[in-house]
């Protein structure tokens, strides 16, 4: 059996009150990327993980449509039904790693009544489904954790949960998709197609089942509902959360912030203001002085600031088998940990206690405010950029920086205005009447503008 073979070979099963622990067992649901780097995270470390628990952890049965060539499964109780797994009696923790939310959620709350802990690294799951899904948790006295759901690899679920309680958390602002990241970097430092890039991404195993989710600033959102909940103390609202993705984003507008000296990165930001928190999602101009700026590729990073400590910022890979495996892991050794622990000393699934939730505003995206990129095509006339300035003039919004382009053959050349912090709905009227000139063609692009501090 797999079993025995992952166990320590100096068995160190730990004695509490004179009774000698029994190996924890764990029963895996679903197999694909983040299944099978949790598997072989299991064997390779065994030992190491054995001495940190003080008892070996055991895989007790597989549930997976057909094997995995990258995992070996040799003497492990596979089973094609996963609901084998929930209701095998041995199991004391299920790692829900199928993804979605219909037959996860079910799967989830079943293993639920039964009595077992659950990991999972499905953030559409919690961030849709977690207010239900805790609640009846705290019911039966187990935990659901769900570490390797935000930013892969990153612990930044622990960070702000337990290494950040001391402070009142006054924004976050991360880079929460590891396949946005890398189609972004790929794109603009190598000029890469965004379609090509995007199927290396899926070949990767960085991708979700629809990617759209990751492209559009769903999976991001997922993430950011989480995380703000725990940072600020209130229930999951993902269907409050202003969503955009990146799918607009033209080389021409990385180009032109790059000249500006900003990088275009697709963030998520959750910030406390005195009328209520904004909860956003979308892509963002940020000067490459900030070192969120320079994060590339797969790699995620979420800042933190909290009243107390200040500024923190986290980094490490936002997806992949083995960093996703690794939160997958670290949160089965917690639960193993504190298995033979009173309940009430564990550490709330929402970072605050049940009851203590805040009913703060989430506050409509016409409320925010932020700086603007705006890029639009005129007519090489005069008097055009005085026309445009006035409408901005006149909606309270001032200029921080202008690009305009010598014209090229065509009539009409590009027009790039920075602008400084405003009130989308200020925004919104401003570009609304400034589409109505006649020596404006089309639509305006608008970026956001974030100065984090
Ligand atoms: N791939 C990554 O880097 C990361 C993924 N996640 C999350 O982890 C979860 C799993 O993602 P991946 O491993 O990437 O997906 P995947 O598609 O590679 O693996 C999912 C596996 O579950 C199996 N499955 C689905 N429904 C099943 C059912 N009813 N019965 C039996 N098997 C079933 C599929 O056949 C597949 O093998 C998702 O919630 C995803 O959002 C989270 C962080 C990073
Ligand atoms: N598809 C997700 C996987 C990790 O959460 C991503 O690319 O970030
Ligand atoms: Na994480």
């Amino acid at each position: 059996m797999l079993g025995s073979s992952i166990q320590c070979r100096h068995s160190i099963n730990r004695q509490v009150w004179g009774t000698v622990l029994k190996p924890v067992k764990v029963g895996i649901c679903g197999l694909g990327t983040v299944g099978s780097g949790s598997v072989n995270i299991l064997l390779n470390n065994a030992e190491e993980i054995t001495r940190r628990v003080g008892r070996s952890i055991v895989v007790e049965q597989v549930g997976a449509r057909r094997d995995n060539p990258e995992c070996d499964l040799t003497g492990i109780n596979i089973t094609r039904d996963i609901f084998d797994v929930v209701n095998n009696p041995e199991i004391d923790i299920v790692l829900e790693l199928i993804g979605g939310t219909s037959i996860a959620k079910e799967l989830v709350l079943t293993a639920i009544e039964n009595g077992k802990h659950v990991v999972t690294a499905n953030k559409a799951l919690i961030a849709e489904h977690g207010n239900e899904i805790f609640a009846r948790a705290e019911e039966k006295g187990v935990m659901v954790a769900f570490e390797a759901a935000v930013a892969g690899g990153i612990p930044i679920i622990k960070s702000i949960r337990e290494g950040l309680s001391a402070n009142k958390i006054e924004w976050l602002a991360g880079i929460i998709n590891g396949t946005g990241n890398f189609i972004m970097t790929e794109m603009s430092e190598k000029g890469r197609d965004f379609s090509d890039v995007l199927a290396e991404a899926q070949e990767l195993g960085y991708a979700e089942a629809d990617p759209t989710f990751d492209v559009e600033g769903i999976d991001a959102a997922h993430k950011l509902t989480i995380l703000a909940s725990i940072a600020f103390g209130i229930p999951l609202q993902f269907e409050k959360t202003y969503t955009e993705g990146i799918s607009q984003i033209t080389s021409e507008d990385v180009s032109f912030a790059h000249e500006l000296g900003y990088a275009i990165k697709h963030l998520g930001i959750a910030r406390r203001t005195q009328n209520g928190i904004e909860l956003r999602v979308h892509p963002t101009l940020i000067s490459y002085k900030q070192l969120l700026a320079n994060v590339n590729g797969v790699m995620n990073a979420v800042m933190v600031k909290g009243d107390a400590v200040g500024p923190t910022l986290t980094y490490g890979a936002g997806a992949g088998a083995l960093p996703t495996g690794s939160s997958v892991i670290a949160d089965v050794v917690d639960v193993a940990r504190t298995l033979t622990a009173d309940p009430t000393n564990r550490v709330p699934h929402l970072a605050f206690q049940e009851g203590s939730l805040a009913t703060t505003t989430i506050l409509p995206v016409e409320e925010i405010e932020s700086g603007f990129f705006l890029n639009m095509r005129i007519q090489d006339r005069a008097g055009v950029l005085a026309n445009i300035t006035q409408i901005l003039s006149e909606n309270g919004i001032s200029i921080e920086s202008v690009i305009q382009r010598e014209r090229n053959g065509g009539d009409l050349v590009p027009l790039v205005v920075m602008t400084h912090t405003v009130k989308e709905q200020n925004m919104n009227a401003a570009i609304t009447a400034i589409e109505e000139l006649p020596d404006v063609a089309g639509k305006i692009q608008r970026i956001r503008v974030e100065h984090l501090a």
